[in-house]
């Protein structure tokens, strides 16, 4: 058998959270806000069960046989995702989302940032993947 030399692999560890939210832009005037956003304009705004994938991709390191403990990735994300925006109002009780809407785009962009400030190796950071709902998912690489 052949002895692949530093072997890459990607990893994916999952989570859910909950949060409510409403699309309004606050470059968009009231009229135009209905007109993008439709319902999901509503006043009174309404809830998802987020699903959130995040990816790593990096070199197997060959004495542990990983490219990071997945019990590090769990608090990365715990700290990224969970402690800002589970349970919470995302346009009101998270800084990020006073000055843009909260769209599942944005929400991919606001998780790499905090991933990338918190991990102690951020270059391993691949992909962050949301599934807004069963039909509605959003991919973002840093690009
Ligand atoms: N480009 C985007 N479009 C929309 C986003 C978004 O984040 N990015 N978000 C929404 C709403 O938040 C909304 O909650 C989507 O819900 P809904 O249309 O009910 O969801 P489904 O598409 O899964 O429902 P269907 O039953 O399949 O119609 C809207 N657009
Ligand atoms: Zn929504």
């Amino acid at each position: 058998m052949v002895d692949r030399k530093n072997p890459k692999a990607y990893q994916t560890r999952r989570i859910t959270f909950s949060a409510c939210h409403r699309l309004h832009s606050p470059f968009l005037d009231d009229a135009e806000n209905e007109k993008v956003y439709g319902k999901c304009n509503h006043i009174n705004g309404h809830g998802h069960n987020y699903i959130v994938k995040v990816t790593l991709f990096g070199e197997i390191d060959p004495k542990t046989g990983m490219i990071l403990n997945m019990t590090e990735l769990k608090k990365y994300m715990e700290q990224a995702i969970m402690k800002p925006m589970d349970h919470k109002n995302l346009d009101k009780d998270v800084e990020y989302f006073k000055s843009r809407p909260s769209t599942t785009e944005n929400l991919t962009v606001f998780i790499w940032t905090q991933m990338k400030d918190i991990m102690e190796n951020p270059e391993l950071l691949y992909e962050v993947e949301i599934y807004e709902t069963e039909n509605n998912i959003v991919r973002y690489r840093g690009e």
